[in-house]
């Protein structure tokens, strides 16, 4: 049964659950049964249980009422001094009660803060059966407060973020969104200040006094019977244990998250894989025939009607996150945006879609949509996780957005239904967000983001949390929807196959800007930015030109400029810094001074581990850090002048025969043909870029 705890646990844990039962045994030993029965049901036991009960029930609510406000500004805002505010809210469980107690009398009492003008509006709260509800609120919010800010805390709150960009204004994504998925949360924190409030003395007895009827609720009577009755006393405690027990299990096991509806789990069963076929090509049936088949995707129907795509014009600055891009996008095209962790990808999705706030302009077939809430912007996002409304069943997740811009229940689950057979998901509509697999769940997400009909599709990794082969079936049928039905997309992605497969366009961000912009045979054929030369396979040293021969020189030598003649195939110096000068070839007219980009395959670069002579124009020293299988070759890195990383790529035979290890110093030799040169839009430090 203990599979990951120590055994040792069990002792202090046993420990703890003795002192806190032990002495409620105690209690309970010590009722005489026979006589108990008639102290509870005196008629001053039974009204001082059903004040209990009745003002416990009215602190409640207040403290649901106002808590959970109190714990949803707390978690999902920032404010200055909001630490301040949380450690005042949550005094009170600190505080001894009858310090609250205190403290209230002398914010309601006769001379009290707020006394004053109660009085004159004759109202008076101490010594009330409200002063109690006051005292048990008090004493109970922080509960409330407590158990619910965790529960939200814990919440992904881009399933908001996705919600709001289906169309949902921020009262529906309260109330279909968040509350239903922290209702667990805030049944036990309801519980609990229940709890609190109905075993609430000192606060009570201060504030509100001990009037019999009025104000004595069962822990004032327990405590007044004391002296006078002990039996008594002993006899109304227990009745307070068990009826706080009672509503304390009772409520937790009604409000406790339930597994009901689960399927098969989220790694599936042959269901799964029928339905992950089913996706795998528009159009197709699945191969086995199963119930996928009849899952496939299908072309659109009238209950979805296609938009036709957008052209979509972003000028943004998010000056906290450093993004400033300005790209124009045509109509139908699709946009594959790449760049190193932290390059502002999801940043610039984000602001496109609304989510975070930024400068500049956002223009969709050139309606300013800038200042516009993520609902009114009619973007489809889908992120690296699904994000699934799991308190929804699926056709209801995906019928969501339709719901949210207007469209009645029935009509919604049509469009849901629709789009769910075009990803080859509809199998799946009865299921729970937490019963699917994570391929199927990326199906579901896709078709929440369609059935909305958005004018863009933002697309942040979609496929990069699912394994290998489930992403290329996911990318397939991204592929079957794009040629479909043209969609303007920006796809973040680090995956060539995602770029080779379905975008149109590369973009290259680094530190927030645009380093690279282009069509994607283009880009990979030459790359300008460390990032696409990774992508596309190559090596690329960033430097200077230096010098520019073999090809008539650009407008004369002004300048002292030297160049070749676009086309013409010439060769190029690049000083990469360091020491480590490059000789290589160029068709593009390049001028002394500019920065730019020398591009090597590792196949063609050769290892040697004493200094070559001979031909080769690139003799660079470096120190090998690193070998690595790569295909039926073995990468090997090494570093050169100013920390550039090099690579080469050799069979095992080679390897074993130079006996190259990470620590060797060796030399990497290149041909000048096979070292491209291009021209850069900026330069980094020179040499420093290198990638591999
Ligand atoms: N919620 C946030 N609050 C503040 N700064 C953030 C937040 N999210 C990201 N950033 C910062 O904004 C910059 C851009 O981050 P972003 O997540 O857009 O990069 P990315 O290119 O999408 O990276 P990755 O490939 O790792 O997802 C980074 O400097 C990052 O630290």
């Amino acid at each position: 049964m203990i599979r990951t705890l120590p055994r040792w646990v069990l002792l202090p844990a046993a420990l703890g659950a003795l002192l806190v039962v032990l002495p409620v045994v105690a209690l309970v030993l010590r009722t005489d049964p026979a006589g108990a029965l008639a102290l509870v049901t005196s008629p001053a036991a039974l009204d001082a249980l059903g004040l209990s009960l009745g003002t416990a029930v009215v602190a409640t609510v207040a403290c649901v009422v106002l808590g959970a406000p109190l714990a949803l500004v707390l978690a999902r805002t920032r404010f200055p001094g909001q630490r301040v505010v949380r450690a005042l809210v949550l005094l009170p469980l600190v505080l001894p009660p009858v310090v609250g107690g205190l403290a209230l009398l002398h914010t309601f009492g006769r001379r009290g803060l707020l006394g004053t003008p109660l009085e004159l509006l004759g109202v008076q709260v101490p010594f009330t059966t409200v002063a109690v509800v006051v005292a048990q609120t008090f004493v109970a919010l922080p509960f409330l407060v407590l158990g619910l800010e965790g529960a939200l805390r814990t919440l992904d709150d881009r399933v908001e973020d996705v919600a709001a960009t289906l169309g949902a204004g921020p009262t529906t994504v309260l109330r279909r969104v968040t509350l239903p998925r922290v209702l667990p949360g805030l049944a036990s924190g309801a519980v609990l200040a229940f709890a609190r409030a109905l075993g609430e003395f000192g606060a009570t007895i201060t504030f509100a006094g001990a009037l019999p009827g009025v104000t004595q609720t069962l822990p004032l009577e327990i405590y007044l019977q004391r002296s006078a009755d002990p039996d008594a006393a002993v006899a109304l405690a227990v009745l307070l244990v068990v009826v706080a027990l009672a509503v304390t299990v009772g409520v937790h096991a009604t409000g406790a998250p339930t597994s009901a509806g689960r399927g098969p789990g989220r790694h599936g069963g042959p269901d799964d894989r029928a339905g992950q076929a089913a996706g795998a090509g528009a159009g197709r049936t699945a191969p086995d025939g199963g119930p996928g088949a009849a899952a496939a995707p299908v072309p659109v129907s009238p209950a979805g009607a296609v938009r036709p795509a957008a052209a979509l014009r972003i000028a943004v600055r998010v000056p906290d996150r450093g993004l400033d891009v300005t790209l124009d996008v045509a109509p139908g095209q699709v946009v594959a945006v790449l760049g190193e962790n932290g390059a502002g990808k999801s940043t610039l999705l984000a602001a496109v879609a609304g989510l975070v706030p930024g400068e500049g302009e956002v223009r969709v077939d050139g309606v300013d949509v800038t200042r516009a809430p993520p609902r009114d912007r009619h973007v489809g996002w889908v992120g690296q996780r699904p994000l699934l409304l799991e308190h929804l069943d699926v056709l209801d997740d995906v019928a969501f957005g339709p719901r949210s811009r207007g469209a009645g229940r029935r009509l919604s689950r049509e469009r849901a239904t629709v789009a769910l057979a075009r990803v080859g998901a509809g199998h799946l509509a009865g299921r729970r967000g937490h019963a699917l697999s994570g391929g199927q769940a990326q199906r579901v997400s896709l078709a929440r983001a369609l059935a909305t009909e958005p004018r863009l599709l933002l697309l942040d990794e979609p496929f990069a949390a699912l394994d290998v082969g489930v992403a290329a079936h996911a990318r397939t049928l991204l592929l079957g929807l794009a040629r479909q039905e043209p969609r303007t997309t920006l796809l973040v992605t680090h995956d060539l196959l995602d770029v080779l497969v379905l975008a149109d366009r590369v973009v290259v961000l680094a530190d927030g800007r645009v380093v690279e912009d282009g069509p994607v045979a283009e880009v990979l054929a030459r790359p300008r930015s460390a990032f696409a030369a990774r992508l596309a396979g190559v090596h690329l040293v960033t430097g200077t030109v230096v010098a520019s021969a073999d090809g008539p020189a650009r407008g004369g030598a002004a300048g002292g400029a030297a160049g070749g003649a676009a086309g013409e195939e010439h060769e190029v110096t690049v000083d990469a810094g360091a020491g480590l000068v490059l000789v290589g070839t160029s068709t593009e007219p390049l001028t002394v001074g500019e920065p730019a980009a020398a591009v090597v395959e590792p196949r063609a670069v050769a290892v040697h581990t004493v200094r070559p002579t001979g031909s080769p124009r690139n003799v660079v020293p470096v120190r090998l850090t690193d070998l690595e299988p790569s295909g039926a070759l073995v990468r090997v890195r090494g570093t050169a002048a100013g920390g550039v990383v090099l690579a080469a790529d050799l069979t095992p035979r080679a390897v074993a025969a130079l006996a190259l290890t990470p620590g060797t110093d060796a030399w990497f030799t290149v041909k000048a043909a096979e070292l491209a040169v291009h021209a850069r839009p900026a330069a980094p430090a020179p040499g420093a870029t290198l990638v591999g």
